[in-house]
């Protein structure tokens, strides 16, 4: 439904993104994750229509964002990081407004204004002017404006950004019911965001995506904290030594002292390895006894970490952008 390829963007002298490229499936909702200045706002916008980009294209629904946006802006609905919203404007006049700017029949409008404010549980708020509406309602108004025209994709930067606990629980899973009918790219610098709302991500980092895939691949794929917690006891730094020996692991630290004598150790794997009995085999041939040994796995945040604090990204990592 979104391809893009090779997207690059460069303000005057500074580059916003660089060969930037990913494809979104339908149905599929695609977090666009990344840290502040990362590229984010300048990728949904040219998917948008709404900056050229300066090399390579994007795709969707079959239609180049530049050369037809007419039909591209169509068959999307784009939320932008501030709503353009018409304080002085009711809710429903508002809809009404962006539904005939949008192109949808006179005899439709209706129907599709109607199915919005239901969609985004705006019938209480119908007729209040949205200068009166809270922040968490105001973007609800801003979804409601984006799906008006009953798009097939829905571009969505930063939806949850500014909004309270609750606010962001109601946004989130109206955006969750909105993927059974819509392919939906969302972008965001929270983490949460992406493992409860996406069911695929893609990590950007100064203007480069870095990684992609479902968030469970990213998580079991790259290190980031992947491997073992040991509760042993004895000699911890012979310990340490020895399985620090070991090819298929990355490092080894002791991470809290328990009673009489006992230490549990921290274990981090190489990519895609199983140090697991090579561990256990160091510890009983030196004759300590095993209380406890627990698989820790990287979370979503360890990989981002990871990724976004390292300059280069290795081979075994990038083969994590593969379609999993
Ligand atoms: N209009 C502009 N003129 C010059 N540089 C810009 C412009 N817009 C963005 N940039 C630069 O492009 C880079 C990417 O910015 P962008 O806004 O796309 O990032 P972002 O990931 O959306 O960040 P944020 O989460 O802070 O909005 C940054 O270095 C930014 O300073």
């Amino acid at each position: 439904m979104i391809e893009v390829e090779h997207l690059s963007k460069i303000y005057g002298s500074t580059s916003g993104i660089q060969d930037v490229t990913f494809s979104v499936e339908a149905g599929e909702i695609l977090g666009f994750l990344g840290p502040n200045g990362a590229g984010k706002t300048t990728t949904m916008r040219i998917l948008a229509g709404y900056l050229p980009a300066s090399s390579g294209t994007a795709r969707i629904a079959g239609y180049d964002v530049h050369e037809q946006s007419l039909a591209v802006r169509q068959r999307i609905g784009y939320l932008p990081e501030t709503p353009p919203l018409y304080l002085d404007m009711t809710v429903e006049g508002f809809l009404y407004f962006v539904a005939r700017l949008k192109g949808v029949a006179a005899g439709d409008r209706h129907r599709r204004v109607k199915a919005a404010i239901e969609r985004c549980n705006l019938q209480e708020k119908r007729r209040v002017l949205i200068r009166k509406l809270s922040k968490g309602f105001r973007q609800r108004v801003g979804i409601a404006q984006a799906i008006v025209h009953d798009p097939p994709v829905i571009i969505l930067d930063e939806p949850t950004v500014g909004l309270d606990p609750r606010q962001i629980i109601d946004v989130r899973n109206l955006i969750k019911s909105l993927a059974d009918s819509h392919t939906i790219v969302l972008s965001t610098h929270i983490l949460p965001e992406v493992s409860m709302t996406c069911n695929r991500v893609a990590i950007i980092n100064r203007g480069q995506i870095i990684a992609t895939g479902t968030p469970d691949s990213l998580e079991a794929n790259l290190t980031g904290g992947a491997g073992y917690e040991i509760e042993t006891e004895g000699d911890s730094a012979a310990a340490q030594q020895l399985i620090k020996m070991l090819p298929s692991v990355r490092s080894v630290e002791s991470i809290s002292t328990t009673e009489a004598n006992r230490y549990v150790l921290r274990v981090i794997s190489q990519p895609t390895t199983e140090p697991g009995p090579d561990i256990v085999a160091v510890l009983v041939g030196m004759g300590l006894k095993i209380y406890e040994m627990r698989r820790t796995r990287a979370s979503l945040e360890d990989v981002f970490l990871e990724l976004t604090m390292e300059e280069t990204v290795t081979s075994d990592q990038l083969s994590v952008t593969s379609e999993q």
